[in-house]
């Protein structure tokens, strides 16, 4: 997939990885709607890929993913200027432990909006032209980081949201590619997380393991992601794909194709299924 002429919208677009996604989109010659809800720091990533690319070549919208409103305007936003659209990445998230209601909902919901946009406004039988969705996860999204339980949760759901829908894209004929990315850790502002005490809540004990998770599975600086993410989007091959990002480079999962192919290890039991138990006194 060539990018030049193509259309993007990136969520969190201001700093970190959204950042360096939009700049390798617009360095491959896309246009790109940066939607972020801090207006300062998209405003002045706007000014610095103006300078780079070109003031036409992308815009900075204002715009929080959990408002069906705003996230809803941006979408419309984009079209009308920029006269079509092709890539989405769902990329804003945010780790907190204590207020996680608000973590689920930019992290998972707001996900799940962007996806289901991006579909309305893609998707062939709509009338539009396909594309390609890519989900920012996590390898948190593969497996447990056990001082961010709820943080886990919402990467593993935005994986499972990403196969299911390349799964129903497939069988639907939308036209559209959905994949999730799932890097290990980053160096971005995300990671201030780690000395605040209010945003890791009870789990603050357990954050010591932190650096020792971080030296397995290793930091990465955002241009190595973003030409990550960059497969997932040029490669006309992968739908429902789920990358995995480390020193090592990128590797592609391979679930099972069938969950019964899940390997197990079978509970036995002392007792027939019909059998009552014996009610504790
Ligand atoms: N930094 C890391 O170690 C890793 C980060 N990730 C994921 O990558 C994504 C980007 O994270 P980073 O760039 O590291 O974080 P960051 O904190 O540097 O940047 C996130 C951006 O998203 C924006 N944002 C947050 N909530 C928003 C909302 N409700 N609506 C719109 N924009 C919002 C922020 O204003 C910020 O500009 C997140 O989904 C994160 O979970 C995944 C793996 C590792
Ligand atoms: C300050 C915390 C911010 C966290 C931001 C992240 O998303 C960082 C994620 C980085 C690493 C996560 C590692 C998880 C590792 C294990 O659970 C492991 O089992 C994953 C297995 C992946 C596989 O090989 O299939």
């Amino acid at each position: 997939m060539a990018l030049s002429g193509k259309v993007a919208l990136v969520t969190g677009a201001g700093q970190g990885l959204g950042r360096g996604i939009s700049d390798i989109l617009l360095k491959n010659g896309a246009k790109v709607a940066m939607l972020d809800r801090n207006e300062t720091a998209g405003k002045n990533t706007k000014v610095d890929f103006d300078k780079k690319y070109g003031e036409d070549h992308s815009i900075f919208l204002t715009c929080d993913v959990t408002s069906d409103e705003q996230l809803k305007g941006a979408f419309q936003k984009t079209i009308e200027r920029f006269g079509r659209l092709d890539i989405v990445c769902n990329n804003a998230g945010i780790v907190d432990e204590s207020n996680w209601e608000k973590m689920v909902d930019i992290n998972l919901k707001g996900v799940i909006r962007g996806t289901y946009l991006a579909l309305k406004h893609m998707k062939k039988e709509n009338g539009g032209a396909g594309g390609v969705i890519v989900n920012t996860a996590s390898m948190a999204g593969l497996g447990p980081i056990l001082f961010l339980p709820a943080y886990t949760a919402t990467k593993h759901g935005v994986v499972g949201l990403s196969r299911a829908l390349a799964e129903a894209s497939k069988a639907g004929g939308y036209g559209v590619r959905i994949n999730a990315l799932c890097p290990t850790f980053i160096n971005t502002p995300l990671l201030s997380y780690l000395t605040d005490e209010e945003l890791t809540g009870d789990f603050r004990p357990l954050c010591h393991f932190a650096p020792q998770l971080q030296e397995m599975a290793g930091m990465l600086e955002v241009p190595v992601v973003a030409e990550s993410f960059l497969h997932l989007v040029t490669d006309e091959d992968k739908n429902g794909a789920v990358m995995m990002v480390t020193a090592e480079g990128g590797a592609y999962i391979n679930f099972p194709q069938n969950v019964m192919e899940v390997p197990k290890t079978p509970v036995t039991s002392t007792r027939t299924p019909t059998e009552p138990e014996t009610p504790s006194k």
